[in-house]
């Protein structure tokens, strides 16, 4: 069995702390990291002194992390800035000790975090692999209730998007392939993963017709690759790769740019949705949904996602361990 995973409370103003009591029902070890008086009345809640520490069965385990002021549901305190941030780091060590088997992190509120904590990452992401010591990673979001599945890479990310055909560079894809085959294979153990590779403009260029990526060095970068043994496919118009027969032909598709990734998994799977960082030196999930302002506090959110978010990383502990 791996160590228990710590679940980060995210943004206390957000759905967080509501979802980390109904994560119970992942039926997995995991430790909620942050502070108790976020959590609901009502809510049964024990302390522990390590992700080891054992409670009651139905009772939330909390590694305690005082924060500096209450939680009011859709208004983040930027008094409460710099602790979603520390605790972040906080789980990393512990992961990164062997005392946790790995994190599952609640959303945080990139503009809260910012403003309130001048944060310098436009997401976990950047954050976690800066804590790794500036690792490349990969940002992938797996569904897990669908089939054929979707599973998406995002190879740019949080940028906008004028700025994604620059940042698309041959260097940016390359390393994306590579991680991405080699986390498939250790994480998830698919022995020789099939990726699909998006092009950048419509129809994949159409042979230079609609933009010239595809055929300059797209094309020609996956025909390097395959000849040392990548399963490729690709350039790939877009918006055929998602309906179900062509899912079926690859394992994880790499798209240009944000939203071209993540809007056929959040229409899929937006239940199901696990957002998992590869390439990192500890495991980390998250459910793929945010903050949600607007329902934080109702008691109505869903913990389908981060119920598969901390399932996932329970089972990618288990096979590093
Ligand atoms: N891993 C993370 O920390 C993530 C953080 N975010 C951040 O969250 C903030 C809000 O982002 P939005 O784009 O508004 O996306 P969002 O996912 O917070 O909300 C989008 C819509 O989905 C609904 N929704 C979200 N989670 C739900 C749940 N568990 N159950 C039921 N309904 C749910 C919301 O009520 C809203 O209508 C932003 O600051 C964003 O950067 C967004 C995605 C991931
Ligand atoms: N759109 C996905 C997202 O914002 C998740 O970001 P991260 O906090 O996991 O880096």
């Amino acid at each position: 069995m791996p160590q228990p995973i710590v679940l980060t409370c995210g943004e206390p103003a957000g759905v967080g702390p509501e979802l980390a009591p109904k994560a119970l029902a992942a039926g997995v070890p995991f430790v909620f990291l942050g502070d108790p008086r976020h959590l609901a009345a009502g809510v049964r809640w024990q302390e522990v002194a390590a992700p080891s520490g054992s409670v009651p069965e139905g009772v939330l385990a909390v590694l305690r992390h005082d924060f500096p002021a209450p939680a009011v549901p859709g208004q983040p305190d930027p008094a409460n800035a710099q602790s979603v941030i520390d605790v972040i780091a906080r789980a990393v060590e512990l992961a990164r000790s062997g005392a946790a088997g790995g994190i599952c992190t609640l959303p945080i509120n990139k503009e809260a975090l910012k403003r309130g904590a001048g944060f310098a990452f436009p997401g976990h992401t950047e954050y976690l692999a800066h804590l790794a010591g500036d690792v490349p990673v990969v940002m992938m979001l797996a569904s897990t209730t669908v089939t054929p599945p979707c599973w998406v890479v995002p190879v740019t990310i949080h940028i906008a998007l004028s700025e994604v055909p620059g940042a698309l560079t041959p260097g940016a894809l390359e390393q994306a392939i590579r991680i991405t085959d080699a986390a498939l294979q250790r994480d998830f153990g698919i022995d020789r993963p099939r990726l699909a590779v998006a092009g950048l403009n419509p129809h994949a260029g159409e042979n230079g017709v609609m933009g010239d990526e595809e055929r300059l060095w797209i094309a020609p970068l996956l025909a390097h690759l395959r000849d040392e043994g990548f399963d490729l496919a690709g350039p790939l118009p877009a918006d055929t790769m998602f309906h179900a027969p062509a899912r079926a032909r690859y394992d994880a598709a790499l798209c240009a740019y944000h939203d071209q990734a993540l809007i056929p998994i959040k229409t899929l799977d937006f239940a199901g949705g696990v957002n998992v960082t590869l390439g990192l030196p500890f495991v980390r999930t998250s459910p793929d949904h945010g903050t949600a302002f607007d329902i934080a506090g109702k008691g109505i959110a869903d913990a389908e996602s981060v119920i598969a978010a901390l399932r996932m990383a329970h089972d990618m502990a288990g096979r590093r361990t």
